[in-house]
């Protein structure tokens, strides 16, 4: 079974995702929004090390290894670990439409087991947006682009300023963030979004 929440269906007025002028050309690697990010970072020794690259329009795709640490089930990924793949797929789409955004609603649907060992090769792309509100939709397949379909999700992200992050984030990690000249850099670079 499958499907999508009202609270996910774009409205009306919603328009086509425009990507940014300045977005890494297609095929270019996007890099973390955060050394520290679970989804992303480099400098997460407990993290998954997902690794974007933009494609065509407002469109990403990655690869996600299971590996043992990520069991729920023996010898199977557990539903929010790849959950949280989706989550960061989804949410790098952002870095190409150049807008800071969270994830307010992600919907997911498990059709198939993903053994440990696999790779995930996963695509997702914004299909709408709607004022602050950002539609985008993503595939998890087993093995490579042509693999069956194990994983897809529906997602909501909302735009934010940077002040979200300073106001909510632990004054620690935020602290060290603001002293860290390339992560300033990278959060600067989308509040100039025209
Ligand atoms: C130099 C300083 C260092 C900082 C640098 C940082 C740079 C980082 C760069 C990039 C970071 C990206 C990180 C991505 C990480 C991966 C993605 C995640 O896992 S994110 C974490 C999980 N998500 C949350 O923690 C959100 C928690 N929720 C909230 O904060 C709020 O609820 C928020 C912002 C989502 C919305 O709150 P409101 O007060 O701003 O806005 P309202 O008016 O409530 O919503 C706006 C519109 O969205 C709809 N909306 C909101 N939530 C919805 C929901 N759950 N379902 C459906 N619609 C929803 C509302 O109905 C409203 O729609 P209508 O304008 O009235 O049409």
């Amino acid at each position: 079974m499958s499907g999508t929440s009202p609270a996910l269906t774009p409205p009306a007025d919603a328009v086509p995702p425009v990507r940014h002028p300045d977005a890494p050309a297609p095929g270019e690697l996007l890099g973390a929004h955060y050394g520290q990010c679970f989804g992303c970072g480099d400098d997460q020794p407990h993290g998954l090390h997902l690794q974007a690259r933009a494609g065509e329009g407002v469109s990403i795709t990655a690869e996600f290894t299971v590996r043992p640490a990520h069991q729920g089930a023996p010898g199977l990924a557990h539903g929010g670990v790849l959950a949280t793949a989706l989550d960061e797929a989804l949410g790098s789409l952002n870095w190409l439409l150049r807008t800071i955004a969270v994830t307010g609603r992600l919907e997911t649907d498990f059709v198939r087991p993903v053994p440990v060992g696999t790779t995930l090769y996963l695509e997702a792309e914004v299909t709408a947006v709607s004022g602050r509100k950002i539609y985008s939709t993503a595939t998890g397949r087993l093995g490579g682009p042509d693999g069956p379909v194990a994983v897809r999700a529906d997602a909501l992200f909302v735009e934010v300023k940077v002040d979200h992050f300073v106001h909510h984030g632990r004054q620690e990690e935020i602290r060290a963030a603001l002293n860290d000249p390339d992560q300033v850099r990278r959060a600067r670079a989308f509040e100039v979004n025209p």
